[in-house]
């Protein structure tokens, strides 16, 4: 095998990532299936999914409503799911208006409705933005499930904390999206297998 001189860096990186997961995955092992059965349960009643986050969590806010409008694995009907992250007039009216930290909070007090279900994502668990939605979500009777890193004030607004522990934004990143398969992979086996 040839050895490149950043060879080792990606070797621990992968390393690294491959141990951030499965240490994350073997201490909520519970907490992930109760998550998919609410999940189900918020689709089956009628509710929708709504997700929030900046930059790479963003992008993960529109990966995951596409899962769920379109499809994962299996042939089914369109699930609801709105990321808060895609309307450019929307969010740039707001911050430009108001301020940037209520780019989500006004999104969810127009389309959250009681019995709804917010993911709000932040590796680092304190964007402004991310905890005002989070809160209005929760006042407005929205189940929120919190996808975070180690610290922050996301995790005591969330109904189902889900906290990665990495120093390192991109690993808790990755551990996002690798939650965000699996739920939606569950989601539709208990609704549709
Ligand atoms: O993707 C990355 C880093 O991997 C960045 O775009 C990152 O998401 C941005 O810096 C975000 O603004 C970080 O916000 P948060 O996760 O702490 O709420
Ligand atoms: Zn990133």
């Amino acid at each position: 095998m040839s050895l490149q001189k950043f060879t080792p860096l990606i070797q621990t990186t992968v390393a690294d990532s491959i141990q951030v997961k499965q240490s994350f995955f073997d201490t909520h092992l519970d907490a992930v299936e109760t998550c998919a059965r609410k999940i189900a349960d918020t689709l089956t009643a009628g509710g929708k999914l709504l997700l929030f986050g900046n930059g790479g969590s963003a992008a993960d806010c529109q990966h995951i409503a596409a899962e769920f409008i379109n499809r994962f694995a299996m042939e089914r009907p369109p699930l609801p799911a709105i990321a808060l992250t895609c309307d450019t007039s929307v969010l740039t009216s707001i911050g430009n208006d108001y301020s940037f930290d209520d780019i989500f909070l006004k999104q969810i007090q127009a389309l959250g409705r009681p019995g709804d279900l917010a993911i709000a994502i932040s590796t680092s668990g304190n964007s402004p933005n991310v905890i005002r939605a989070a809160e209005e979500a929760r006042k407005m009777g929205l189940f929120v499930v919190g996808f975070s890193g180690t610290a922050g004030q996301l995790q005591e607004l969330s109904d189902i904390p889900f906290c990665v522990h990495s120093p390192v934004t991109a690993r808790i990143q990755e551990t996002h999206i690798l939650l965000a398969h699996i739920l939606c992979d569950l989601t539709e086996r208990i609704l549709f297998a």
